[in-house]
């Protein structure tokens, strides 16, 4: 089993490495090989996506991502931008499926910012197109308007788009995860206004004749941001498009107390996948040691679960974050009086620690 291992900027590094300890320890025959992604390839190699790392990230069965970008590189021309390299992976790699589940751990709920019963026992899963939308439409540039309110002023311009395979097979995703859960699919579309997004819900509808068993609704997106603060239990399965996706799983991850609890999968067809936490690299508190590496302990185990075939190991991960939050284990970003303060390191210290204890009782 050959795993990529991408640490990328920021605090990047510092998570992944707690990622690959926790792998370590599991007693797999992991092959995993490190590359540079993003800022740092580029400062190594003048380019955040090297042929390399491509290549590597390509001959692997799975991807484990930290995060790019850093804001020092947010003056380069965009193609050299380190922000350049995860969505050059997605799209080399065909990952148009992005699993993002929301889940609220009995420890965490006084840590989200929404009231405690709101968010009890909360899991959803947001299902994010990946490789389209206004994300990678084309044409998109800046030129002088020829008309509009400001015609011969400069304007600026991107492409939302969308095809029917493309919508077609993100949706055939959604109702099948559904069957596998609570069989409620919530499209999100913004068909009020725009022409991309009514051939969304059209299409989706379509699909939709084929899953009788599982529930369809549509809410534009809007309404979307709203319910998902005011009822987020009434969600099961949301699927929706790159930029929606986008914005709605950071939302959705402050449900679940942290952005630094949120794992994600990102999928080919065939269930090749990329992982990583779906937050960034966290320039703020990079190279600190205070970063919750829990998201990407978690995405670990999608990767176990979804491209290693290894259900097993990928439930011991869980149950380790499980038993560690019940220690009252907590990095500053979910930590809550009565509970005790530890740092990246520590966290990863102690999730190693109950996958080792579960070792020991299983032998
Ligand atoms: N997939 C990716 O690589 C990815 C995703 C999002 C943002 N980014 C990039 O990351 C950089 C920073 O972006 P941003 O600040 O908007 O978003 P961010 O997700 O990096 O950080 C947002 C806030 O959440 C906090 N945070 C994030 N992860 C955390 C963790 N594990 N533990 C504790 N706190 C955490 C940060 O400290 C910050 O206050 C930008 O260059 C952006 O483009 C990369
Ligand atoms: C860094 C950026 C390109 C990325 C995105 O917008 O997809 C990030 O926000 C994410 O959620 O993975
Ligand atoms: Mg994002």
């Amino acid at each position: 089993m050959k795993i990529a291992v991408l640490p990328g900027d920021g605090i990047g590094v510092e998570i992944v490495a707690e990622a690959v300890r926790v792998l370590n320890v599991l007693d797999l025959p992991f092959e995993m090989e490190e590359a540079k992604v993003g800022g740092a390839a580029y400062e190594a190699h003048g380019h955040p996506l090297p042929d390399s790392t491509l290549a590597l990230a390509k001959a692997a069965d799975a991807i484990l991502f930290g995060a790019v970008g850093d804001w020092k590189y947010d003056t380069l021309e965009r193609p050299l931008r380190p922000e350049q390299a995860i969505l050059g992976l997605r799209k080399h790699l065909g990952l148009f499926a992005n699993f993002r589940p929301a889940i609220c751990y009995e420890q965490l709920t006084h840590a989200s910012s929404l009231k405690p019963e709101l968010v009890a026992g909360l899991d959803i899963l947001i299902i994010r197109e990946l490789t389209g939308d206004i994300y990678f439409g084309q044409p998109r540039g800046r030129r002088t308007a020829v008309d509009g309110h400001f015609p011969g002023a400069q304007e600026a311009f991107d492409t939302m788009r969308y095809s029917r395979p493309e919508i077609e097979r993100i949706a055939h995703v959604a109702f099948q995860a559904a069957r596998k859960r609570n069989r409620k699919v919530t499209s999100v579309d913004k068909a009020n206004v725009l022409e991309t997004f009514q051939f969304w819900k059209d299409v989706v509808t379509e699909v939709h004749a084929q899953y009788p068993d599982v529930e369809l609704e549509h809410m534009y997106v809007d309404n979307a941001a709203m319910q998902l603060v005011k009822a987020p239990k009434k969600f099961d399965v949301v699927v929706t498009g790159n930029m929606f996706g986008d914005i709605l799983s950071d939302e959705a991850a402050m449900l679940t107390g942290s952005i630094g609890m949120l794992p994600s999968a990102s999928l080919d067809k065939n269930n090749k996948g990329l992982y990583e936490p779906s937050h960034g690299s966290a320039p703020d508190i990079a190279g600190k040691g205070v970063a919750n590496p829990l998201a990407t302990i978690l995405s670990a185990a999608m990767m176990l679960k979804f491209s290693l075939n290894q259900p097993e190991a990928a439930a011991r991960i869980e149950q380790a974050v499980q038993s560690v939050l019940a220690q009252g284990l907590r990095t500053a970003d979910i930590w809550s009086e009565g509970t005790q303060k530890v740092g990246t390191r520590e966290m990863g210290d102690a999730v190693v620690k109950a996958i080792t204890m579960t070792k020991t009782i299983k032998s």
